[in-house]
């Protein structure tokens, strides 16, 4: 179980850093929807804390009337209120971060914006990229262009960084001209999500698990984020990403990473990018022709993409992909995915490692499920085969599960197989909580180091790879488990 208050790292002091979070961009959905609501409910966590929050866009907010509005948007102070509330957050933190926050209009693209913007911001500041990658990068150049920086400066990037593995090293190279790797976060919210960081208490604050987490004691890996929703109006973003540079990338890739990493020596921004690094460049697509892998799993499609067509997921008709708003039929994006990896050490070589996401998707599972061996030896007398131990862990809604098999096979009832199920009794901080809580206390441990940003597009390119050579697009209704063989 993981404590909302546990703290996991001990660098450095928390709640001795940020004071003044900037966000850029933030008139957009991420920082309504997400951002702010994360921050609201850390602030209602932690009332001791005094943060500054600046907006900026390029317009003044709510910006200027459209030809169709008819109502004008809330200001911004509206907007941090609402999305505070919308959480149900109060406290002194929360009203310290209501009554001082500003907008501030500026064109981050513009290195005189940007110097007005920072005019008298003190550090420790946090710039948060709430933006395009595109704006983003120009922002880089723009803040490398301004005679001096604010003292203390951290920057927090958004997926995705860059667009491919080239675009990802310039972007890194740009970032790390303005300040140095530990105070670079590049935000993968699914580090923050409960069920994800279950699986830190559940690995290393118990005895039982560790000594059996490798090859010759757990047989698969199953990590599962599929999805009801379909495009939901964001076309042009999805159309030229699809499932695995929008998915796979980052979030279940560095989600496959905790789950696998060897036990770093403390949680700190060292050790565990470190051990988080270690595995992905160990990673490679599997090798279905190996002589080993046909033996003991045999059967296994290395890489499965689709695309849904018009069905009911949700209670709600979603049409084919091809007639979604602001999509070319012609370019193939996909929006499922099925990868089965393998990450070759000696601790895990041979056992496969399927990540799967999908759009569109009837009773969409969300999960992490480690599937053990069976036991080694079989009893004269006994059903056979033992069906294997597995552990699931949910994503967000924390639900941690053990199959275990018990009874005895000697009286009528026979072999029985037990589930124990447990949810976490309190609720914690959100994903982008947790993000926000990272950030403010300038601690980059659970963020995405440089050298895991491009190992996620070597991958990525190794499925691209499949995808033109083996893995045909295959379509799948809206509301279907996704497309055969998956
Ligand atoms: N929305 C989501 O659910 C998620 C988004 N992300 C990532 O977060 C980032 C932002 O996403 P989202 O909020 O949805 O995007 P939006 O398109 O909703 O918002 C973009 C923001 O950027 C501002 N902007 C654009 N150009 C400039 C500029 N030159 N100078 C200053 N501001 C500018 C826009 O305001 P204006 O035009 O007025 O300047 C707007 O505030 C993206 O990288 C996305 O991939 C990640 C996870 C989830
Ligand atoms: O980053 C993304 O994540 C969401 C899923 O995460 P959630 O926290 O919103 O459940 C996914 O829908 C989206 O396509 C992707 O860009």
């Amino acid at each position: 179980m993981c404590d909302p208050a546990f703290h996991l790292t001990t660098y450095p002091d928390p709640m001795d850093n940020i004071r003044t979070l900037v966000i850029l961009g933030a008139s957009g959905d991420l920082t309504a929807r997400l951002l702010l609501p994360g921050l609201g409910s850390l602030l209602a966590m932690q009332p001791e804390r005094e943060i500054t929050v600046i907006g900026s866009a390029r317009d003044d907010f709510p910006g200027p009337l459209g030809p169709d509005d008819d109502v004008r948007a809330e200001t911004w102070e509206d907007t941090v209120a609402k999305a505070f509330s919308s959480v149900d957050t109060t406290g002194p933190a929360v009203d310290h971060a209501r009554e001082n926050t500003r907008w501030v209009s500026c064109d981050v693209t513009e290195a005189a914006d940007l110097e007005k913007l920072l005019d008298d911001v003190e550090g420790p500041v946090c710039l948060y990229f709430a933006l395009a990658p595109a704006i983003t990068k120009k922002a880089c150049a723009a803040l490398a262009e301004l005679d001096a920086l604010p003292e203390d400066l951290y920057l927090a990037l958004e997926k995705p960084v860059g667009t491919d593995l080239d675009s990802a090293r310039a972007l890194n190279a740009q970032v790390a001209q303005l300040v140095d790797e530990e105070h670079t976060f590049r935000v993968d919210h699914f580090l923050g999500m409960p069920g994800v960081l279950d699986i830190v208490g559940l690995r290393f604050a118990n005895r039982m698990f560790e000594p059996i987490w490798d090859r010759r004691h757990i047989a698969s890996i199953e990590i599962v984020f599929d999805e009801t929703l379909a495009l939901e109006g964001r076309g042009e973003f999805y159309d030229s990403t699809g499932a695995a540079r929008d998915m796979l990338q980052s979030h279940l890739l560095q989600v496959m990473a905790l789950t696998m990493m060897d036990p770093p020596s403390r949680f700190d921004p060292v050790e565990v990018p470190a051990n988080t690094a270690h595995i992905l460049r160990a990673t490679r697509l599997w090798d279905e022709d190996s002589t080993m892998h046909a033996a003991e799993h045999p059967g296994i499609t290395p890489v499965v993409r689709g695309r849904y067509t018009a069905g009911t997921t949700g209670g709600h008709d979603v049409p084919d992909y091809a007639q979604e708003k602001d999509v070319d039929p012609e370019r193939e994006t996909e929006t499922f995915v099925q990868v089965t990896l393998e990450v070759d050490t000696w601790r895990w070589n041979g056992v496969p490692v399927t990540l799967r996401s999908g759009k569109a998707i009837g009773n969409p599972s969300q999960h992490i499920r480690v599937t053990f061996r069976r036991p080694p030896h079989e009893y004269r007398g006994w059903p056979h085969p033992t069906a294997p131990n597995a552990l699931s862990v949910g994503f967000e809604e924390e639900h941690v599960q053990l199959e275990a098999n018990v009874g005895s096979p000697f009286d009528s009832r026979g072999m029985n197989r037990l589930t124990l199920s447990s949810g976490v009794p309190e609720p914690g901080l959100t994903a982008y909580g947790s993000v926000m809580r990272w950030i403010l206390d300038g601690d980059p441990t659970f963020t995405v180091r440089a050298d895991a940003t491009e190992e996620g597009w070597r991958i990525i390119d190794l499925i691209q790879h499949a995808y033109d050579t083996c893995a045909p697009l295959q379509e799948y209704p809206a509301g279907s488990q996704g497309p055969h063989p998956a």
